[in-house]
């Protein structure tokens, strides 16, 4: 099999399954091609960690801190006018990335250029005014609007932390025209009504009112369709294409649902562990796609048509712990065509075995975890594993023959460089990995070896 053919792997990926009826996409809102329009905003290495205390106990007996890098490593370049998704699992790094960008979580590394400023060197004092041209529309209409509350106060809200109005009226006033700009008429119907009188797509509208009210420039919209009914989910993306054109907005649209990415975005940003492991146009990822995670996440679409047979093969491992990422590309344990650059480690040899004797049963699983011991030792990053069995040496040797004879394809045996034995201890060692780092294959940008002319596979 070519491995960079566009046939998705068998990998399964937790996704939104619920598809939402879309009309047909719009022409784009400008003829001017979406990589002509000029940078609205520079990402360069950007980092986001959480430092993880641990509990007490743990940090007691001197351990127990972790960090986790929820984004690590980011660089775009977000252009004026357009609509880039960020698509990717849970605890990909969305969120988090979105919440950089406006400046709400603080940067660890890395610059974010707006405006001819860092903001990732801004204190909150600093950052403030910049905030009315970066707004966020939240996932939960329902908690995003203070209860108690009437419509045209939440809606005005930001006029009056930004000073931008000089009267109770005239913040009524503004808050009607925007509440009519986003399709709630008569405003007058809307303006004294608590959130509770409003349905979920009504509350939606309200809080993107709320957030086009200072005259934003780029919009931060987390899942802001997913809590909605199925009815009025494709009217609120309709409505918010509408405002890009009138308001000249940009827009960063988090999802884990692709049927909308594909149906909203003029770009996709493919995020896997914090890094973008894929970014191009649209269309292009959608008809050929180039990294294995992402051929996954479109195999794990749901097929509308109940006549094509989509297979629901087993996921070949989850997620990985964000604390501890995998060595290399942090996608390879779980990827189909990882080869001998990709990372591998002392895990993923446990992962193997564990696999194994998922799939051999009980009797299997005593006689062999007898002889290799407890996995839990075979642990972090390693370059090589060293198994100390005693006279049993040779015994180990031919149970890991046995397992490559077994499961030829396993990626793993690519990246075994030699298993030797000396002295009652066997050694698996591993070809040293390389990170991926993004890269062109044609209009995509990719991260990914097998498209790496001096690594992929001859
Ligand atoms: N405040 C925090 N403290 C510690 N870890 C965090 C914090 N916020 C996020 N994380 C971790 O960072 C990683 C990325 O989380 P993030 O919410 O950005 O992902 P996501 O792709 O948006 O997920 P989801 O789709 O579930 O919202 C996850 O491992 C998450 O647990």
């Amino acid at each position: 099999m070519d491995p960079t053919a566009s046939s998705p792997p068998t990998a399964a990926i937790h996704l939104c399954g619920r598809r939402s009826p879309l009309p047909t996409k719009p022409e784009p809102s400008t003829a001017v091609e979406s990589d002509a329009r000029p940078t609205l905003m520079d990402i360069r290495d950007l980092r986001v960690h959480y430092e993880l205390r641990g509990s007490a106990l743990a940090r007691l007996l001197g351990g127990g801190g972790a960090t986790v890098k929820a984004v690590d490593g980011v660089n775009l370049a977000l252009r004026r006018g357009e609509v880039l998704g960020l698509v990717g699992e849970s605890g990909s790094g969305k969120t988090t990335l979105g919440r950089a960008l406006l400046g709400l979580v603080p940067a660890t590394a890395g610059h974010i250029t707006y405006g001819g400023q860092d903001l990732a060197e801004l204190n909150q004092r600093q950052l403030r005014p910049m905030r009315r041209r970066l707004q966020m529309v939240f996932q939960d209409p329902h908690a995003a609007l203070n209860p108690s509350m009437d419509i045209s106060t939440a809606v005005a809200h930001p006029l009056r932390i930004h000073g931008l109005v000089g009267s109770r009226a005239e913040g009524r006033a503004r808050a009607a025209e925007a509440i009519e700009r986003v399709g709630l008429v008569p405003a007058e119907q809307f303006l004294d009504k608590l959130p509770v009188e409003l349905s979920g797509g009504q509350k939606q509208r309200a809080v993107i009112a709320r957030a086009i009210i200072c005259g934003p420039e780029l919009l931060v919209a987390d899942e802001p369709i997913s809590m909605l009914d199925m009815s009025v989910r494709a009217k609120i993306l309709e409505l918010m294409l509408e405002l890009r054109a009138d308001l000249d907005l940009t827009y960063v649209y988090i999802t884990h649902d692709l049927a909308t990415a594909k149906f909203f975005c003029d770009r996709v940003a493919i995020m896997y562990m914090g890094r973008i492991v894929e970014i191009g146009p649209t269309d292009e990822i959608f008809a050929d796609p180039k990294h294995p995670y992402t051929q996954a996440l479109l195999r794990a679409v749901p097929d509308p048509d109940p006549e094509r047979q989509v297979p629901r093969d087993l996921p070949r491992g989850e997620i990985a712990d964000a604390a501890a990422p995998p060595h290399g590309c942090s996608f390879h344990p779980r990827c189909p065509y990882a080869f001998e650059p990709c990372g591998w480690e002392a895990r993923d040899l446990r992962a193997m075995f564990e696999r194994r004797w998922t799939e051999l049963g009980e009797e299997v699983w005593e006689r062999e975890s007898a002889l290799v011991g407890e996995l839990d030792e075979i642990e972090g990053y390693q370059e090589q594993v060293r198994l100390k069995v005693g006279d049993r040496a040779p015994e180990l040797v031919s149970l890991l023959d046995e397992a490559r004879a077994h499961d030829p394809d396993e990626p793993l045996w690519r990246g075994v460089e030699s298993i030797d034995s000396d002295d009652g201890t066997v050694t698996v060692r591993f070809r040293a990995g390389v990170d991926p780092a993004l890269g062109p294959a044609g209009n995509i940008d990719v991260a990914c070896h097998l498209h790496n002319p001096e690594l992929r596979p001859k």
